[in-house]
């Protein structure tokens, strides 16, 4: 898991797929609001190849080391730009391209600024661009149990290096058709954001905004992984949630290891 994502990084540029998955009003919903839901960035036919090549994988999703019903209970397993699968190499190729595209908003500068020009006012002299892992993660939750408690994906104080690179989580959707349609009671495995909760606030108490997002195939969402706290609902549906993510953050050369702290 945290050893694949760490182990090495491309930048932005290497990232590029070429075609834009986000607009610039987009990006810049992003910066504002910490987070932005993008719909389509697979095609119908793109998102129901990605679902049926992750339901075929159904052995291959393991336990995460964070397995525990008070934090998480999915299985996940890792996919590279060299996975076996046409459909998923198209959907880690289209995560992946993401940092370029938040590169291009710089004004200049060459790299991202930060939410809401963050790494600005926090006295970095210069910007960071957005270091790619090779590898995202596949997770699947089941019906009737697997969920992810309220957390947050990284910080500029953390000791596990994975957890100090993130700061951009990038999550998309490979649901099948059948989650198209709201779910007509109960728990819906929505992504729930709590948007401005203090960095103490674990549970979403203070958050100023609640954003549900449900997990349509083909829908890409974008948050600040230092400060938006999120957690994952069960679900009660016959067909599993598939979502696969990628953390955009830390620089991009063989083997970061987050030797320095994240500010500076
Ligand atoms: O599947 C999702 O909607 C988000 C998953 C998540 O929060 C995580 O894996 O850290
Ligand atoms: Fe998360």
């Amino acid at each position: 898991g945290p050893a694949i994502e760490v182990a090495r990084r491309d930048s932005p540029a290497e990232a590029s797929a070429g075609a834009d998955v986000t607009t610039r009003d987009q990006r810049a919903a992003l910066r504002r609001d910490r987070f932005v839901v993008v719909d389509g960035v697979l095609s119908r036919a793109e998102a129901l190849a990605a679902n049926a090549a992750c339901e075929r994988r159904h052995e291959s999703f393991k336990k995460t080391p964070q397995d525990d019903p008070s934090a998480r209970t999915d299985r996940v397993t890792w996919i590279g730009g060299d996975d076996t699968s046409p459909a998923l190499r198209l959907a880690i190729a289209r995560l992946r391209s993401v940092a370029s595209e938040l590169d291009t908003d710089a004004l200049g500068a060459g790299a991202w600024q930060g939410f809401d020009d963050d790494n600005v006012s926090r006295g970095h002299r210069r910007s960071r661009a957005l270091g790619v892992p090779l590898a995202g993660q596949l997770a699947r939750y089941g019906a009737s149990g697997p969920r992810y408690a309220p957390h947050r994906d990284g910080s500029v104080l953390a000791f596990d290096p994975s957890f100090g690179a993130r700061e951009v989580t990038a999550v998309l959707y490979l649901c099948g058709p059948a989650w198209d349609e709201p779910a007509r009671s109960g728990d819906d495995g929505a992504l729930v954001l709590y948007c401005g909760a203090d960095a103490a606030d674990d549970e979403g108490d203070s958050a100023t905004a609640v954003h549900r997002v449900r997990p349509v195939g083909g829908r890409l969402v974008l948050f600040d992984s230092r400060t938006v706290l999120h957690e994952v609902r069960p679900h009660g549906r016959r067909d599993d949630r598939f979502a696969l993510t990628l953390w955009l953050g830390g620089e991009h050369y063989p083997e970061f290891r987050c030797l320095r702290p994240y500010v500076s």
